[in-house]
């Protein structure tokens, strides 16, 4: 198993009191599955996506991913698993502002020390970025950039990827022209994919669905 999440739970103190956000959440995704979080805004989906990630912890219970506990360590070693084994794509597209698109594209692969020059080509002839490499991410479009924030997030080979609104950003025909490249490739790699979408029609593309509401799993 890639992921397997259980009981998580995640109250957040705001200046109103307590929100509790997450109330005992449990999901696993297997290698190669592609599953699609749903709810309403403000369900927790970017939240449980956060605790996925090892960008934030919860207040109880455990995340696992390929067995190892996520939610006993310190920062340095949730640092090191997001390095490792999670590839993370936001809808928005976070590209380095400072560094053209074979750069942005290599950047997470170099981080990890998994740079591999034939792969990094491949993702951005399979992404249709390969006339772009030499320019700056505010040349391009919105899909193109997200384009490259997917190669740059499937450049190490990460067991899963985690995907935020990915094309939360995009036009419904950029969207779904973005969103079958990335099934692609994730189906091609092997990898586990997570994504958070508002849209039932992008749902309807991934092998499963969990729905998010109150706090719970519906
Ligand atoms: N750091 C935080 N501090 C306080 N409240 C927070 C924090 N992060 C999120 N929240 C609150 O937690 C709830 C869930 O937020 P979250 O972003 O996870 O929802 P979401 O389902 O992803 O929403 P959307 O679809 O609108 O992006 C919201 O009410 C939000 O205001």
């Amino acid at each position: 198993m890639l992921i397997d999440a259980r009981d998580l739970t995640k109250t957040f103190t705001t200046a109103d009191g307590k929100l509790p956000v997450l109330n005992g959440i449990s999901l696993q995704l297997q290698p190669g599955e592609t599953l699609a979080l749903t709810g309403e805004s403000g369900s927790g989906k970017s939240t449980l996506l956060h605790l996925l990630a090892a960008l934030d912890t919860p207040d109880s219970g455990t995340i696992r991913h390929q067995d190892d506990d996520i939610t006993s360590g310190n920062d340095t070693s949730r640092a090191a698993v997001r390095r490792n084994r999670i590839g993370l794509v936001f809808q928005q597209f976070n590209l380095i502002p400072s560094l053209d698109i074979a750069a942005n594209l290599a950047f997470q692969a170099r981080l990890a020390g998994r740079y591999d020059a034939d792969w990094c080509a491949v993702l951005s002839q399979r992404l249709g970025l390969s006339e772009l490499l030499s320019r700056y991410p505010e040349q391009l479009s919105g899909g193109q950039q997200q384009r490259v924030a997917i190669g740059r997030a499937l450049a190490p080979r990460p067991p899963v990827l985690l995907a935020d609104e990915p094309t939360g950003n995009l036009d419904e025909a950029t969207a779904d022209s973005v969103l079958e490249m990335m099934l692609e490739l994730v189906d091609e790699t092997g990898a586990g994919l997570l994504m958070v979408t508002h849209s039932t029609r992008l749902a309807g593309r991934l092998s499963r669905r969990l729905h998010l509401s109150q706090g719970r799993v519906a």
